[in-house]
């Protein structure tokens, strides 16, 4: 199944059917059939819990992937504006270094570890140039640097700070200069601002948003925090146990989430804007990924499971009740399954078909 971007929108990036499997005595599946089209400048979301395939899925497509993980099928095609596409898995040697940074730049979770304690922040921002632009003469990295750091709201006198000497925010807004260095198509940002505090957290997103309308670079975001997606990301990808269960637009999923995990999703974060209301969790823990079931991996965890549902994976279909449409991979939206569509419960968003008596305080479900 294709995801294919808004007709007529430009194309960056095509992630076709892609599997990657950690080996081991027990293989682990930790991307299952993956397919999305990233659209030029777009920011796409993808959301889920802890071990469901994400970080595995930006590795995979930033050609970071190391043993035991490799791509076990599947394809990614970057698509230049100025030329042919261009499938990653050709990249190799001299022209996988140069496609990295130039055309698709990461931002991983962690700044501390990702820079180098012992460089200052000058030597790893120039570092980036040197690599890649060897004809600048010194004059110019040093301006080039600076105009990094400024784009990101730092001042130049931070150029000769260590890692150790910047905040947890200034670490990650180093990255994110970095990142922004030469220019590139896409972004991919895995958990960026996980490990800062929500004021923090909030300004680099800003940050990023603000640079994106400069540049026009697409962003990947990969965060388990669902709100946080659903207030930045023009679409979302929802996955669960290696395989997208979920997609469309950020709006749409907002207000008719189809999938019952993305219903159990919503209904375990606090919402950002609006009335406050009861949280509840998922009970239950995600499939093993080295004994992925049979039928939809969310069975064991689904209050609308039924007898199918435990031996037929279904296809991420077109899912429509009355509200805005999205694609989810549950049988209760496939018409050859189930021709009365989903349940009443579902279909409004509930996640338990059959609420008891509601609790008397809220409490988060993570
Ligand atoms: N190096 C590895 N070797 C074996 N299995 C791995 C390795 N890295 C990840 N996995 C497994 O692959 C699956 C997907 O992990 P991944 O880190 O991609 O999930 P995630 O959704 O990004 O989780 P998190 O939010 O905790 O980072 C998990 O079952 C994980 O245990």
């Amino acid at each position: 199944m294709t995801l294919d971007s808004t007709p007529g929108t430009d194309v960056v990036l095509s992630v076709r059917d892609l599997s990657v499997v950690y080996d081991g005595a027990d293989p682990v599946r930790a991307v299952r059939g993956v397919s999305f089209d990233l659209a030029r400048g777009e920011v796409l979301g993808i959301a889920g819990e802890s071990g469901c395939g994400k970080s595995t899925l930006a590795y995979a497509v930033t050609r970071l992937l190391k043993p035991p993980g490799r791509v076990a099928s599947g394809q990614v095609l970057f698509r230049p504006a100025d030329g042919p596409p261009v499938d990653l898995s050709t990249l190799h040697g001299e022209a996988l270094r140069r496609f990295r940074w130039n055309r698709v730049a990461m931002v991983f979770q962690g700044a501390m570890n990702a820079l180098n304690p012992v460089l200052s922040v000058r030597r790893q921002l120039a570092d980036v140039f040197t690599a890649h632009r060897p004809e600048l003469r010194r004059a110019e990295r040093e301006d080039r640097c600076r105009e990094l750091l400024d784009l990101v709201g730092i001042g130049p006198e931070r150029l000769s700070s260590y890692p150790h000497e910047l905040s947890g925010g200034m670490r990650q807004r180093v990255l994110i200069a970095m990142a922004m260095a030469l220019r590139p198509d896409v972004v991919v940002m895995d958990e960026p601002t996980t490990a800062l505090d929500v004021v923090v957290q909030r300004d680099i997103l800003t940050e990023i948003d603000r640079l994106r309308a400069r540049f026009g670079f697409a962003v990947v975001f990969i965060t388990h925090d669902l709100s946080l997606l659903l207030e930045i990301s023009d679409r979302l990808a929802v996955m669960y146990g290696g395989r997208i269960v979920e997609y469309g637009r950020a709006a749409d999923l907002h207000t008719a989430a189809h999938h019952p995990y993305t219903v159990g999703l919503l209904r375990s974060f606090p919402r950002l804007r609006g009335e406050r209301t009861v949280l509840h969790g998922i009970p239950g823990s995600p499939p093993d990924l080295s004994r992925p079931p049979a039928g939809c991996a969310f069975t064991a965890r689904c209050p609308y499971a039924f007898d199918d549902c435990h031996h037929t994976d279904p296809a991420l279909l077109t899912a429509h009740t009355t509200g805005p449409t999205t694609r989810a991979a549950c049988l209760h939206y496939d018409p050859a399954v189930r021709p009365d569509g989903p349940p009443e419960a579902l279909h409004a968003g509930r996640f338990d078909p059959d609420p008891g008596p509601a609790p008397s305080t809220g409490g988060a479900g993570r």
